[in-house]
């Protein structure tokens, strides 16, 4: 990563306006406006996640009286009103590692929970547009410097389960990953075709094609082999080769249903031990073009993990999400130990830019892959779209292919490629495996 570069004058922080918006689920969200001392604007909306790991940095929501059945972020909004504005107006908005530390110091807490991590990160996030602005240069440009050219493989939601969904499937997410093309903007269009057969197929057979949180179908399908078996066929009957052009992902999202030491596949009707967990998910990776399972262990099952990646982690790409929360020292205590071998990254996990990004450099320096995301909250902002193509992680997941609060992120990347013209490389099968 470079260093952004200095400032001027003009790009002193002078208003700082915080305000409640609402989500891609109806819920209150903030969004910040930064506005500098030549009149640049950066604006940053904060998602919010529905399967949080327990060691997140906090999301600052009111009390039960509150609206929105308890949900509502008016004191959040009003410390970014307050006290933070107080405090980083007047500081140079070019100095983003300066910032989020006094952010960080002010909130005096390790998770963020006085200030909130929504309100830290909106006022990080805009904080870092606004410069990137002041600059003249594309957000992507501005953090990832001239060599920021990399076009992520995009992990696309098809069907969504667990606690994105009402129906029966325990597996949250099941993802297509177009690794057989040729540019990005070729990926979305394999994907959205493969995403149109589903579609056929789930009617034909009956399914329901109404939509879980990430905008992927949710079918009363009730295993990860129905649903696999679903995903191969349409991929196959849109003219795709499954494993070659188009991959499969998942996230069970493990910890959801990891109690009393035992993964209670409710919906399933099934209980199996860690031991036999991570079999089944084996047998899973062994018989589907499966190249990447997130989340696969609960985030305290660290023997499981350890097990599981020794056992399928030279073949397979194993995602942290629960189990890091995107905080370098819990990454790093993984990578010590063999905990997976990759590290999703969300920015309201850990609630600023400075430590999302470094948590990457973490990732990278130790041979690991590194997956921007998206919340199963989200908003038309497409900051990740640019942190993706910044960092040069290779890989972004940010949902289906079907609702704006998932596409707006997929069309900034196909900006981002049209406006790096020749020098734009799409990442492809390659990203899955970096070391
Ligand atoms: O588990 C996940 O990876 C995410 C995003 O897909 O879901 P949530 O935002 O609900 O944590
Ligand atoms: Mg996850």
């Amino acid at each position: 990563m470079r260093a952004p570069a200095v400032g001027t004058a003009s790009t002193v922080i002078e208003t700082v306006i915080g305000r409640r918006i609402i989500d891609s689920r109806g819920n209150p969200t903030v969004e910040v406006d930064i506005v500098l001392a030549d009149g640049s604007l950066g604006r940053a909306a904060v998602p919010s996640g529905a399967s949080t790991g327990a060691r997140e940095a906090v999301e600052l929501r009111d009390g039960v009286a509150a609206r929105w059945h308890g949900r509502g972020v008016d004191r959040a909004v009003a410390h970014v009103n307050g006290e933070i504005a107080a405090c980083v107006r007047g500081r140079d908005a070019s100095d983003q590692a300066g910032l989020d530390a006094a952010l960080i110091a002010l909130d005096g807490t390790a998770t963020k929970s006085r200030l909130g991590a929504n309100a830290i990160l909106g006022v990080s996030l805009a904080t870092a547009k606004a410069a990137a602005a002041a600059h003249r240069q594309p957000l992507y440009r501005y953090l990832g410097g001239a060599d920021a050219r990399l076009l992520p493989l995009p992990m696309m939601n098809v069907v969504n389960g667990g606690a994105h969904a009402d129906n029966p499937l325990d597996f949250q997410e099941f993802m297509i990953v177009p690794v057989g093309a040729d540019t990005f903007a070729e990926a979305v269009r394999m994907g959205s075709e493969v995403f149109h057969t589903l579609r056929r197929d789930l009617l034909a057979a009956g399914h329901s094609t109404g939509v879980g949180d990430e905008g992927g179908f949710a079918p009363e399908l009730r295993t990860a082999e129905e649903t696999l078996d679903f995903l191969v066929a349409a991929i196959e009957r849109t003219g795709y080769r499954p494993g070659t052009d188009i991959g499969l992902v998942m996230d069970p999202a493990s910890s959801e249903f990891f109690r009393d030491g035992v993964y209670d596949y409710a919906g399933e009707g099934v209980r199996r031990t860690p031991a036999e967990h991570a079999g089944h998910l084996a047998g899973l990776i062994d018989a589907y073009p499966v190249l990447s399972v997130e989340d696969p262990m609960a985030e305290n099952d660290l023997d499981g993990w350890r097990e599981l990646t020794a056992r399928v982690g030279d073949r397979c790409q194993l995602t942290g999400d629960d189990v890091f929360c995107t905080n370098e020292t819990l990454l790093r205590k993984g990578i010590r130990s063999g905990v997976g071998n990759s590290v999703l990254i969300k920015v309201n996990q850990i609630g600023t830019l400075t430590e999302a990004l470094a948590a990457v450099t973490t990732a990278h320096r130790a041979g690991w892959t590194a997956v921007m995301s998206h919340r199963s909250g989200e908003t038309e902002d497409t900051t990740i779209a640019d942190l993706a193509v910044a960092t040069g992680c290779g890989q972004i997941k940010t949902g289906s292919l079907s609702r704006s609060d998932r596409t707006a992120k997929y069309n900034q990347l196909i900006r981002i490629e049209e406006e790096l013209g020749d020098s734009a490389r799409f990442a492809g099968r390659d990203a899955l495996r970096r070391a």
